[in-house]
């Protein structure tokens, strides 16, 4: 199989990062008789600095045209103080939503021999396995904004909004996923106080007949919040809005040690694909190769799964990580101040572990 990957490192550890995700990928088709095509574009804070734009024409165009986009990730002190549609993360917003990709998939899953690393008790996240859906291109991130001047000074608005048609979609998807798993779906909204989330619950519920082998539930997002760390197994799909999945999310990360091991998959309709580790351009370790790269790798199991449709090669990148992990490898985030390998050591021995 040949396929054409835009690699996107963007800012901070993004580029610690998928530089060892593009070796893993090269690993992968020396295996196994892939030819993997890397092309280079910027994205975020190095966009900015290079062509005064997060998202430059020429980025998207490479985007739109590939098979498969690998992104690290974009931010940073050094944009913080531009204005909002200015920011890097404004040029992560504007291709997610050029790409179509609504659904973004994240799933949290507890390596076995990281138990303990998980700031919750052993016995609390034993076999924890579910998947966060997010809607990924509505919502409050994307709604109007606006800052003006009032009578008591600043006065400022975000708006979430949606469609049926957003909504109708991203829950279908959810119950579809449910159905391919153990059929237990948690649809997380506020609709004790949002109209958004009325409307969602409404639409849930009329499409729930047509999914009689999944059970549905509903949870206001405080209460999901608290459940997430009173006792994660009792998920399987949970599907929400896009600002609550992604506050969720980060939260799910300490069921399983760290946010450095979650990844994601983005999803529409046909297009290629987005593939990201959850995690931000972290400043705080960017340079030190302190990052833990077991995220992205897990987002391009996801890539040669959801992406290419090459099943066996995701599950032989999987199985190389957990047996990374088997064998006591961490990185600093995971070591509990034990020895710690770096980034590059790391993606080293994920690879010796997948040839
Ligand atoms: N998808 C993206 O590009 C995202 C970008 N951001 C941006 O990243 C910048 C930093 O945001 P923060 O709030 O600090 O969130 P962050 O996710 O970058 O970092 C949060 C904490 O987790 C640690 N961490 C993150 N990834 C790690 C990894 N792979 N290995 C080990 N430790 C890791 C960091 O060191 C930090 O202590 C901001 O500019 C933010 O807007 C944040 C989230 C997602
Ligand atoms: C630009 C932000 C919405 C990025 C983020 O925090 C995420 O997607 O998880
Ligand atoms: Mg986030």
């Amino acid at each position: 199989m040949e396929k054409t990957i835009v690699v996107l490192p963007g800012d901070g550890i993004g580029p610690e990062v998928t530089r060892e995700a593009v070796r893993l990928l090269e690993t992968v088709g020396e295996r196994f008789g892939h030819t993997f095509h890397f092309a280079y574009a910027k994205l975020g804070g190095v966009a900015i600095d290079e062509t005064g734009t997060p998202l430059p024409e020429e980025t998207l165009k490479a985007c739109l045209e590939s098979d498969a986009v690998l992104l690290g990730a974009v931010g940073g002190p050094k944009w913080d103080r531009l204005p909002g549609p200015q920011r890097p993360e404004a040029g992560l917003l504007a291709l997610r939503k050029a790409l179509g990709v609504f659904a973004n998939l994240r799933p949290i899953t507890v390596y076995p021999p990281l138990a303990s690393a998980s700031t919750l008790k052993p016995e609390v996240v034993d076999g924890v396995d579910f998947v966060i859906v997010r809607e990924l291109t509505g919502g409050l991130y994307f709604g109007p904004k606006e800052r003006r001047k009032g009578d008591h000074g600043i006065e400022v608005s975000d708006t979430l909004v949606y469609s049926e048609q957003e909504i109708e979609r991203i829950l279908r998807l959810a119950f579809e996923l449910a159905r391919q798993r153990r059929g237990h779906l948690t649809s997380v909204d506020k609709a004790n106080v949002l109209e958004s989330s009325r409307v969602w619950r409404e639409i849930a519920e009329r499409l729930a007949p047509e999914y009689p082998d999944v059970q549905l539930t509903h949870l206001l997002v405080d209460n999901a919040a608290m459940q997430l760390v009173k006792n994660p197994r009792q998920f399987d799909v949970i599907v929400t809005e896009n600002m609550f999945g992604d506050i969720l999310s980060d939260e799910a990360a300490m069921i399983t040690g760290s946010i450095g091991l979650l990844p994601s998959a983005s999803l529409g309709s046909g297009g290629p694909g987005l593939y990201e580790p959850i995690h931000g351009s972290a400043p705080d370790i960017a340079g030190k190769g302190l990052a833990n790269p077991l995220a992205t790798f897990a987002s391009v199991a996801m890539m040669l799964d959801y992406g290419f449709g090459l099943g066996a090669e995701a599950e032989a990148v999987r199985q190389a990580i957990a047996r990374t992990l088997a064998e006591g490898w961490r990185t600093a985030d995971i070591a509990a101040g034990g020895p710690a390998l770096s980034t590059e050591q790391m993606g080293e021995t994920v690879r010796n572990a997948l040839r």
